[in-house]
């Protein structure tokens, strides 16, 4: 799914406007009546106290149809006009006006703290004050009023965007922004929905589809792309009847130290379990025994150093490399992967300690071949790309990076981002149940066994995060966040491919 920005959004709403022939009165009432129809399926009549506070713009305006349409079914509603300035939008007005004509109480118009209506934990609040208009911070009794509906502890439904937030900026501690339990948003959800920073605010969220321009929207270069299972199935390629092994490529996973065999185990299972024909470990001595027993599919080859990588030799050349995991940082190991970097032409995956080398050696990031795939943690990105202001910085940064160095960066985190020059991918899978140690591990071995199945390094790395966390999904399914770890994502990559093709009657061929 397409990710736009705000003047993309409001640039598809002229249009949608022109070209259907409909007010922008109509839109909004076409959009409102989504968000109420949301709210009466899932309150059923209740009678639970509902408190709409509302701006003086179009976010506002949403929010009187939606009480009008929830008076008129007979919910049990209180109205509030946040009446910081007179400037107040058309749509807006004319809905204030149908308020008085179908005869409900007149909105009860704030104009200052002494007006702050009772809020209880059992009310159901929905925001309405700000959407994407947002232009500045909200300040004075209007930010007293955002931090006042936060503490009344109501559930707080709020419709487009919580009021406060930006969509390019992230907020700084203490500023005025609601948190919103659930977010009903138009069209298409934003950036700062998937953000570490931002996300908090907006809860879970719906996306209402109000019918803006098809052709507009399709043509409108995305800002980020969401990957759903949609957009991932179309990133399969389906296997051949007549084929074999060496069809599906030789994927190649270097790292360990003594004490961190176990993680190239994990990298070396997940290729596997991806579907790589074949599968070398190239290990330090110490790990022969360990890896030829615990993973028999397989094959493993030893570096001359007992403990640690020192000399790294291998015949014949896979047709991909996965390098880092679990492999240290002593200066052999560093002389040895500066080596690898030189005599490596074909994309690399590089994880773990291969980032923090490259870190610690800047030198070293021009020697990495085109299109490898970096798959750096938080603090292994901050490594690499120094300290960033906040969200948005970090993605500009990371943006100039791939450019300059011509990679992929798979910036991990609850929404993993694949950047690739400007091009931003989303991931919507995963849980809090692989923040576990040799997660990332798995990763790793899933974009290498792809791209050794000859997967474009990009679609590899967008489509391995994918898998990775719907097979994280599924694990956790069966296992709770707490119990699952790291080799059950590993056993469930099986099953998320099958997820791919349910409900869906064209199967995995
Ligand atoms: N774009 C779309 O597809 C649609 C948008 N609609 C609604 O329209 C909203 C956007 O409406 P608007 O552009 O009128 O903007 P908002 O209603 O989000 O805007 C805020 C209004 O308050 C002012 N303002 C902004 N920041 C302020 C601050 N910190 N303190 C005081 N005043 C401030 C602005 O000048 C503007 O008049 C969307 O979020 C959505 O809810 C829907 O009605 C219909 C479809
Ligand atoms: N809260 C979360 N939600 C979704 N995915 C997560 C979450 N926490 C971690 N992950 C995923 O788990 C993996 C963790 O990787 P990493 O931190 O490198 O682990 P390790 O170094 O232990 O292998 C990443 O792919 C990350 O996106
Ligand atoms: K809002």
């Amino acid at each position: 799914m397409k990710i736009f920005t705000v003047q993309q959004l409001a640039e598809a709403d002229k249009v949608t406007i022109e070209k259907q022939g409909i007010t922008s009165e109509e839109l909004m009432e076409r959009a409102a009546g989504l968000v109420f129809k949301e709210i009466h399926a899932r309150l059923n009549n209740e009678s639970v106290p509902i408190k709409i506070i509302c701006g003086i713009g179009n976010n506002g305006g949403d929010g009187l149809v939606v009480g009008r349409l929830l008076i008129e079914h007979g919910y049990y509603v209180s109205i509030y006009v946040v009446n910081f300035t007179k400037e107040r939008s058309r749509d807006f007005l004319s809905n204030y006006n149908k308020i008085k004509e179908i005869g409900a109480p007149w909105p009860t118009l704030l104009k200052g703290a002494e007006d702050f209506p009772e809020l209880h934990p059992k009310d159901f609040v929905i925001d309405a004050i700000f959407g994407i208009g947002l232009n500045r911070p909200p300040e004075g009794w209007v930010a007293d009023l955002i931090h006042y509906i936060n503490a009344s502890g109501a559930f707080i439904l709020s419709i487009d965007m919580p009021s406060g937030l930006f969509s390019t900026k992230t907020p700084e501690p203490g500023d005025a922004v609601i948190k919103a339990n659930y977010t009903l948003t138009f069209q298409a959800p934003k950036l700062v929905y998937y953000l570490p920073k931002t996300a908090e605010f907006v809860g879970n969220y719906q996306v209402l589809n109000i019918g803006l321009d098809y052709e507009y929207l399709a043509a409108a270069p995305a800002e980020a792309q969401l990957i759903d299972k949609e957009e991932a199935k179309n990133l399969y390629i389906p296997r051949k009847n007549f084929s074999h092994k060496g069809d599906y490529g030789h994927s190649m996973i270097i790292g360990g130290s003594y004490g961190k065999i176990g993680s190239i185990s994990l990298s070396a299972k997940a290729a596997l379990r991806t579907g790589a024909g074949l599968v070398t470990i190239y290990s330090p001595e110490c790990g022969y025994e360990i890896l030829q027993s615990i993973l028999p599919e397989a094959m493993v080859i030893i570096d001359e150093g007992e403990k640690e990588l020192k000399n790294i030799q291998f015949e014949p050349e896979p047709d991909v490399i996965c390098f880092g995991m679990g492999a240290g940082i002593s200066a052999a190991t560093v002389k040895t992967f500066e080596s690898l970097l030189k005599k490596t032409k074909s994309p690399m995956v590089i994880d773990a300690d291969g980032l923090n080398m490259l870190s610690n050696n800047k030198g070293f990031l021009k020697l990495i071949p085109k299109n490898s795939v970096l798959t750096p943690h938080p603090k292994e990105l901050e490594r690499l790309l120094g300290e960033w202001k906040d969200d948005f910085d970090k993605l500009a940064k990371a943006k100039e990076f791939t450019n300059k160095y011509e990679v992929i960066l798979v910036i991990k985190d609850a929404h993993s981002i694949t950047v690739s020059g400007d091009n931003l991918y989303i991931n919507n899978t995963g849980n809090p149940g692989m923040a576990t140690a040799g997660a990332g591990d798995v990763l790793a071995g899933v974009i290498t066994s792809l791209i050794s199945q000859k997967y474009e390094p990009l679609i590899a790395a967008v489509f391995a995060t994918y898998l990775h966390g719907k097979a994280g999904d599924i694990a956790a399914s069966k296992l709770s966040y707490q119990g699952m770890i790291a080799g059950d994502i590993v056993d469930n990559i099986g099953a998320a491919f099958l997820d791919l093709f349910k409900n869906d009657d064209r199967g995995m061929e």
